[in-house]
């Protein structure tokens, strides 16, 4: 053991600048003590421990982090237990606000300042673990006569800093014991331990933070990537960095050759700018593919193993309220919570650049939901669209791509510009996806994965910034296990999916039949439907769906003398009686639903959305009795 004496010798020369071979960052410390701090080394000061008020406003401030913390505190102090030492967690001016160690040393400990309240900040304590680690910012060990006031050198300290989402230090984990064997080296498991444990906190708290980000997690070898990653970044919608771990920001920073420690150089800026990838490539990056295969190259050249985990939508928010969607999505559909809650998902997606996959049936409306995330999207360029399953398989592929003059027989001499690069800088829309040929699969892939589109016949690639969304009535991950569809390109084309809902289903039935009735309206005369014209368009089974009721109501509307849709209008099909006594499907359907109601004629009428009179007139109109 150093003398007291001896030990303030040692930094009186220290601050003389003579070298003792101390560790350089005790020198500092030693030296931010002497002639920032102006302490004194010869006044030995006993620990100071906050009055009971002012830690309560410590602990208050430090809540959020505590609760996060604490199972990885406790996992520490399981790992470590039975060797003597006590863990602290202090916050950012260094008092202790949560506290873990054996109670059996309770008052030593307290006397050593190994306690809740105690404050370990440089200038209060002199060099001391937790100090030394809040102003280097570094993790590190801080061993008997390192510590700059006698009263403290029989201790040995490791500390790991730990930071917020934002970059920035946000409290000290510390582990301590109250004697330990003479060499500093016997504290070198203890500083890996206490590092680990921070990065798994700060890992923690980002992903509690950033729930409805992407998150994507960092691990030098593939086998700890899933299991205990050793770093990650938050990415938002656009594709910008906005939360970090410590591990994350050290990453980010050497990829472009930057301090780590100035936040504002990483946060905020695009993921491209790190990363060779952009943010339509972290489906790609998901669970959904094997490790080994989630590879990704830092500006730097260095590869790394990502994880991606897609962000989770609030999309059943139940406060949803249509003033917050865009005008093009509003006008989709009526105001049932379902249909608010698909056009809030549309809304959130359109403001990103993420492919989107849109399921429904055939003429559910697939097409006009893409252009109207497009139109919500603020995108610059044109909204493109083509059916994969309309143009023969020989012609789909200079169609997408284009082609040079003279690529193929009967090209035209000026060559053509293809539909992915007329979609630059907007939206490319590919309908029935499912139907597309194998091998056009994998040059479209080459699209999405490089952003540049080879012409037919050309040598160079052109870039292009285009926005996928894509459409099938088939469910595509079927295709997937038929071998039809290539798995690939089923993940990066389905970053999110949309469901649309056939029309039979919709609760919002009349709203549809609203917006289609206004755009068959002829001159400006409102066209209406009769009661039981509107029976029989409600029981249909709809399977075309919205293309089908709106030739349906176009065939009605030309047939119409004054406007009102009769029964009469509608084809033999959804008119006909189909009902036992004649009554026709509508009085079948209306004799149904009275039953349902146990003839509450209001309740029908409410149900119908008609007054009361008109069903009583239809009652009449079907000879329809409660005896029925
Ligand atoms: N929300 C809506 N409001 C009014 N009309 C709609 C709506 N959705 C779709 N339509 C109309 O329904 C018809 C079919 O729509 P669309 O072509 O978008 O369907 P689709 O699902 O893409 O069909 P397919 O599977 O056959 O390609 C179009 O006339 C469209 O204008």
């Amino acid at each position: 053991m150093v003398s007291h004496a001896d030990h303030i010798r040692e930094i009186e020369r220290v601050g003389l600048g003579h070298s003792t071979g101390r560790d350089d960052t005790v020198v500092k410390s030693w030296l931010r003590c002497l002639e920032q701090h102006r302490l004194d080394p010869t006044q030995a000061c006993e620990a100071f421990i906050v009055p009971d008020g002012k830690l309560r406003e410590h602990r208050q401030q430090s809540e959020e982090l505590v609760t996060i913390a604490r199972s990885g505190l406790e996992h520490l102090f399981k790992q470590v237990a039975g060797q003597n030492y006590v863990l602290l967690l202090s916050d950012r001016e260094g008092v202790t606000v949560e506290f873990l160690g054996d109670p059996l040393f309770d008052n030593n400990l307290r006397k050593a300042g190994l306690y809740l309240g105690s404050e370990w900040s440089e200038w209060r304590a002199g060099t001391c673990a937790v100090g030394a680690c809040l102003e280097t910012g570094e993790a590190l060990t801080i061993h008997q006569s390192d510590h700059f006031d006698t009263t403290h050198t029989p201790l040995s300290c490791t500390a790991a800093p730990i930071y917020d989402t934002a970059g920035e230090l946000a409290a000290v984990l510390d582990i301590s014991l109250l004697s330990s064997p003479i060499v500093k080296a016997s504290q070198n498991l203890a500083l890996h331990l206490v590092t680990a444990t921070a990065r798994r906190i700060e890992l923690a708290n980002l992903m509690a933070q950033t729930r409805h980000q992407w998150v994507l997690r960092f691990a030098r070898s593939p086998e700890f990537l899933d299991v205990d990653p050793e770093a990650a970044v938050s990415i938002d919608g656009l594709g910008r960095i906005v939360g970090m771990t410590n591990g994350g920001a050290k990453i980010l920073a050497r990829s472009v050759g930057v301090d780590w420690r100035d936040p504002t150089q990483l946060i905020g800026q695009p993921v491209s700018r790190f990363f060779d990838m952009e943010i339509e490539d972290l489906p790609d990056l998901t669970r959904r593919r094997p490790t080994q295969e989630r590879l990704v190259f830092a500006r730097d050249g260095n590869a790394l193993f990502a994880h991606a985990i897609e962000p989770q939508m609030r999309m059943r928010s139940p406060q949803v309220s249509r003033d917050q969607i865009p005008a093009p999505l509003r006008r989709l559909g009526g105001d049932a919570p379902e249909i608010l809650a698909l056009q809030a998902k549309a809304a959130k997606l359109a403001r990103t650049r993420l492919p989107i996959l849109i399921q429904g049936e055939t003429g559910t409306g697939k097409e006009h939901l893409a252009l109207a995330i497009h139109e919500g999207s603020g995108l610059k360029g044109r909204f493109v669209a083509i059916n994969c399953a309309a143009i023969p398989e020989q012609l789909i592929e200079s169609e997408l791509f284009g082609y040079l003059p003279g690529a193929f027989t009967g090209a035209s001499a000026k060559g053509r510009k293809g539909l992915i690069e007329q979609a630059d800088g907007g939206t490319l829309f590919l309908d029935e996806i499912g139907d597309m040929p194998l091998s056009l699969q994998s040059r479209l892939l080459r699209v999405l994965a490089e952003r540049e589109v080879l012409p037919v016949g050309g040598l160079e690639p052109r870039p292009v910034q285009i926005r996928i969304v894509s459409a099938s009535h088939r469910p595509l991950q079927s295709l997937v296990g038929q071998g039809l569809f290539r798995q690939d390109l089923f993940y990066r084309l389905n970053a999110a999916t949309l469901s649309l809902s056939p029309l039979r289903d919709r609760p919002d039935f009349e709203w549809v039949l609203g917006e289609i009735l206004k755009r068959h309206a002829v001159e400006n005369r409102p066209l209406s439907v009769s009661p039981p014209a509107l029976l029989a368009l409600k029981a249909h089974n709809w399977p075309g769906n919205i293309r089908e009721l709106d030739n349906v109501i176009a065939v009605a509307a030309a047939l119409s003398e004054d406007g009102i849709l009769e029964l009469a209008d509608l084809p033999d099909h959804l008119a006909a009686p189909i009902g036992i006594d004649g009554e026709g499907h509508a009085g079948s359907t209306l004799r149904s639903m009275l039953a349902s109601c146990n003839w509450n004629v209001s309740e029908v009428a409410r149900r119908l959305g008609i007054d009361r009179s008109t069903v009583h007139r239809q009652i009449k109109r079907y000879g329809l009795s409660q005896g029925h």
